[in-house]
C-alpha cells in the first residue's frame, strides 16, 4: 500500500502519521531484529507496545527462516560479534528474497574502523533504510562523500538527534519532536530504528514511513518525559505512551517543518 504523497515537509500531516500507525496496529508486522545485546529487551518491548511483533534469533541455522518469514528486517551493529556477522548476510538474503524492507543501524561506526568498513560493505547492498546519528553519518560518509549515490539508488537515511532529518531521492523531512531525556536512556536510537522498520513494512514510500515512525516514537518520548521523574521512569512511560498514542496526541505535538 502506498499513499500518493510526495515526500515534503509541508505534507507530513498528523492524519498521515496516524494512518500509518493504524496500519501497523492492524497488520501487527513481525520485525526480525538482529540487534545488540544492550538493546534487545527494550527494542522488543517498544515493538510490542507499538503493536508490532519482535523476533530476535541470531542463530546461523535459524536466522534465514525467521527473517524470510518476517515483514521487515533490522540489522543493528551495536555488538557486532562472530555470531551476528555470520547471521547478517543470511538474514538480508532471506528478507530480500521475501520482498521485505531491510533497515540498518550502524551503531558506533565512528568508534571502530573495522565496524565502519563492515558497515560500508553492508550499505553497498542497498538497504531500504539507514538510521543513525550525525557522528555515525560523518564516519561513513566523510564530508558526505558517497551518500548521494546511495540516496539516488533508493536508500533512505534517517539521521537522528535533537532534530531529525530524513533524506531520500523523493525529498527530505525535517522533524523536531523528541526530548533530551531520550538520550539519557540506552538504546532509544536502536529501539527507534525498530519502529521505523515496522513502519517500512506498511508503506512503500520508505521516507514517508520513516518520517511517520520517527514522529510517533519521538512524540511518545515527549509524552513520557512530561510524566517521568527521570531516565528510570522514562522507559515505562515511553512504552505506555506508544501503546496509547492517539490522533489527538499526534495533532497536539507533531513538529515537522
Ligand atoms: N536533544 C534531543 N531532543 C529531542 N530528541 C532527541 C534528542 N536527542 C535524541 N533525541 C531522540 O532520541 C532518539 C535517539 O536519538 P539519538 O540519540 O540520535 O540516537 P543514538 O542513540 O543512536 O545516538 C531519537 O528518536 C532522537 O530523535
Ligand atoms: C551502549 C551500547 N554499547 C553497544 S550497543 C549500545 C547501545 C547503543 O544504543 P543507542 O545507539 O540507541 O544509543
Ligand atoms: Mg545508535
Amino acid at each position: 500500500m502506498s499513499l500518493t504523497v510526495a515526500a515534503s515537509t509541508e505534507l507530513l500531516s498528523a492524519g498521515t502519521v496516524h494512518e500509518l500507525l493504524l496500519r501497523v496496529r492492524e497488520k501487527t508486522p513481525r520485525v526480525h531484529t538482529i540487534t545488540n545485546a544492550v538493546a534487545q529487551n527494550f527494542t522488543a518491548n517498544v515493538l510490542l507496545a507499538l503493536g508490532a511483533v519482535p523476533s530476535m534469533t541470531i542463530a546461523e541455522e535459524e536466522v534465514a527462516g525467521f527473517a524470510g518469514s518476517a515483514d521487515a528486517l533490522l540489522i543493528n551493529l551495536g555488538t557486532l560479534d562472530e555470531t551476528r556477522r555470520a547471521a547478517i548476510p543470511l538474514a538480508i538474503e532471506a528478507a530480500r528474497a521475501g520482498g521485505h524492507p531491510v533497515s540498518i543501524d550502524p551503531v558506533f561506526v565512528n568508534r571502530s574502523p573495522v565496524r565502519c568498513a563492515y558497515a560500508t560493505e553492508l550499505l553497498a547492498c542497498g538497504p531500504d533504510l539507514v538510521r543513525l546519528n550525525a557522528a555515525e553519518m560523518e564516519a561513513l560518509f566523510p564530508g558526505r562523500a558517497g551518500v548521494e549515490e546511495l540516496i539516488a539508488a533508493g536508500t533512505v537515511f534517517a539521521v537522528t538527534g535533537e532534530e531529525d532529518k530524513i533524506e531520500s531521492r523523493s525529498g527530505d523531512f525535517r522533524l523536531s519532536n523528541g526530548h533530551p531525556l531520550m538520550a539519557r536512556v540506552t538504546a532509544t536510537g536502536c529501539a527507534g530504528g525498530a519502529v521505523l522498520a515496522a513502519f517500512a513494512s506498511v508503506e512503500t514510500d520508505r521516507a514517508l514511513a520513516a518520517a511517520c515512525g520517527l514522529s510517533v516514537f519521538n512524540i511518545a518520548g515527549e509524552i513520557a518525559a512530561a510524566r517521568a521523574c527521570g531516565p528510570g521512569t522514562l522507559v515505562p512511560e515511553l512504552l505506555d505512551a506508544l501503546y496509547a498514542m492517539s490522533l489527538t496526541d499526534i495533532e497536539a505535538r507533531l513538529k515537522a517543518a
